[in-house]
């Protein structure tokens, strides 16, 4: 099956398969998945599921075709946007908040700011790494907008370093993607960072 991990949506969700598995996982960890508390698990599993990777379905170039000219050519940030992610090895949560950032473009073109949330709910939304998840919002908003620049920086806990394996509850991963002029300018790059970090 095609996935799309990084334009066109063409894959679908298989709910019976979905339930199916969920099924095999309950018995293959030694409960019994016909007892009462869990007969509708694996249905529901599913559905949660299915809107967890709702990801996998969209076209992030969709998200950003609304676009207005208001002739602002100077940064656009939108900070502390709540993320949910499944991290793709362990399949549990990553969980955080990522800080959008964007320098318009000659033309001035900016979209609206829930575009920028929506932008990372889509990405969050499929198996994923943090890293991964930073560079793939980064680079939508410079395929759609044509920006001078774009920071995007990424702060979650893991649970899968939380509750299991290393188990290190409250260890925060930081990953940053910055395309333009964050990247040639020292200054334009302190600046943005400077404004994601107050408040803190
Ligand atoms: N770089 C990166 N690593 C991740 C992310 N999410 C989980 N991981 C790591 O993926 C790695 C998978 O390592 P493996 O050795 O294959 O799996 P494991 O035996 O379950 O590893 P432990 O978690 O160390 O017990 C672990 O080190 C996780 O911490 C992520 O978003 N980015
Ligand atoms: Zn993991």
């Amino acid at each position: 099956m095609t996935v799309a991990h990084q334009g066109e949506a063409t894959s679908t969700f298989d709910a019976p398969r979905a339930e199916a598995a969920v099924r095999e996982l309950l018995i293959a960890i030694g409960e019994d998945p016909d007892r009462d508390g869990l007969k509708d698990t694996p249905a529901r599993v599913a559905r949660a599921y299915e809107e967890m990777f709702a990801g996998l379905h969209e076209n992030p170039d969709d998200v950003l075709a609304t676009t207005f000219d208001v002739g602002h050519d100077e940064l656009v940030l939108v900070r502390d946007i709540p993320l949910y992610s499944t991290c793709e090895h362990h399949l549990v949560s990553f969980h955080g908040v990522a800080h959008v950032g964007y320098i318009p473009g000659k033309s001035g073109r900016v979209t609206g700011l829930s575009k920028l949330a929506r932008l990372v709910d889509l990405y969050a939304k499929r198996p994923q790494v943090q890293e991964r998840l930073t560079t793939q919002i980064a680079d939508a908003i410079v395929r759609r907008l044509d920006p001078r620049g774009v920071i995007v920086v990424i702060e979650c806990e893991h649970l899968c370093m939380a509750m299991r394996g290393i188990r290190k509850p409250g260890a925060v991963t930081t990953t940053s993607a910055v395309r333009g002029q964050f990247k040639s300018s020292a200054v334009s790059r302190g600046e943005a960072l400077d404004l994601i970090s107050r408040g803190r």
